[in-house]
């Protein structure tokens, strides 16, 4: 394939300021201001009905903002579009009926501002095999190869997917990722939302994490995860094993001890201080074995974060 990319250097590919969307009293995007530069795989995060769906939307002109503005690459989102700038790969909306996988691929290349050949966009989203099946004849894993065809039909500088691997096998994941770094590696902007944290931890630049409307957390991974400020500590005590209940019952008064799982012998706890707890711990005259002390996954900083978000709420 070939690929031209026309964005000059400067240029956000993505900007939104200050964007506010409501659907009657339900204030889905809240005040939202966030940029994509060119070539960046960015993953969007949030708990079901945070405005995921919504941004998405607003980004690809769908929806219009009740205030604030979306520019992609300086223009409005519509203009992009027409340009052949925008690939999209959503959630909702059936495909055509009653069309082989090739045709339906074909139309989008003649649709496209900036088409690829169809032979290759069937081979790069894997689907060459299924190009004579009809569209209604295709399992759902399929069909979302079958989307993701049409999001890659021609030269887009920026690709938007609403939970593009739903449904795929771990193969087909796979593969899928490999194609989307690709894509960013010509330049183009990803931006995807997922509740796969594991695939966001994985593939993504840069999270962010949406809560109410609202930009929790925008950052590495990596970043988030320690901006969770708890790690995750688990060892294992004789002394439990022995059924010494003033061992179980010092566990349950170490400091900065978020969560706390005792099963057998085994302990895993969360701790906002993993030093003092672990040093509470020998304090107690415990002697842990097999300690280990890690930062949390993405996936319980995501959760330890929307959590104090909806504590500060409540
Ligand atoms: N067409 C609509 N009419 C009324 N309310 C809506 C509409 N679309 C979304 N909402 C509401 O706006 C909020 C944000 O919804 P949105 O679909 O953007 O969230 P999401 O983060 O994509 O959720 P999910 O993870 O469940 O897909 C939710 O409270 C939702 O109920």
């Amino acid at each position: 394939m070939t690929t031209t990319v026309t964005t000059p250097a400067d240029a956000d590919a993505v900007r939104f300021d200050a964007v506010t969307k409501s659907y009657g009293d339900v204030r889905a995007v809240d005040g939202l201001s966030l940029t994509l530069r060119p070539g960046e795989t960015v993953a969007l995060l949030g708990p079901n009905g945070a405005g995921k769906s919504t941004t998405l939307d607003l980004l690809l002109g769908l929806k219009r903002p009740d205030s604030g503005t979306v520019g992609v690459f300086g223009t409005g989102p519509r203009e992009a579009i027409a340009a052949g700038r925008v690939g999209a790969m959503l959630q909702s909306g059936g495909l055509m009926d009653e069309v082989s996988v090739r045709e339906l691929v074909r139309l989008a290349c003649a649709l496209h501002p900036r088409p690829y050949r169809v032979h290759d966009v069937l081979a790069h989203a894997g689907i060459t095999q299924l190009a004579d099946r009809r569209v209604d004849k295709l399992s759902g894993g399929q069909e979302q190869r079958v989307r993701f065809a049409l999001a890659t039909a021609g030269a887009n500088d920026i690709i938007v997917l609403d939970e593009p691997t739903t449904g795929m096998d771990v193969s087909a994941r796979q593969a899928f990722w490999a194609t989307m770094r690709e894509q960013a590696d010509q330049g183009r902007a990803v931006l995807f939302a997922t509740h796969y944290l594991e695939e966001a931890d994985a593939i993504a630049d840069r999270v962010l994490v949406l809560h109410r409307g609202r930009l929790l957390a925008d950052g590495t991974a990596a970043e988030i995860k320690a901006r969770a400020g708890a790690r995750k500590v688990s060892f294992d005590l004789d002394e439990l094993r022995a059924g010494d209940g003033g061992a179980a019952a010092g566990l349950r008064r170490l400091p900065f001890v978020t969560a706390l799982d005792v099963s057998g012998h085994t302990v895993r706890l969360q701790s906002a201080d993993a030093d003092a707890t672990v040093h509470a711990l020998y304090g107690l005259g415990l002697y842990p074995r097999n300690l280990e002390v890690a930062d949390l996954g993405l996936e319980q900083a995501f959760v330890a974060i929307t959590a104090a978000e909806e504590a500060k709420a409540a």
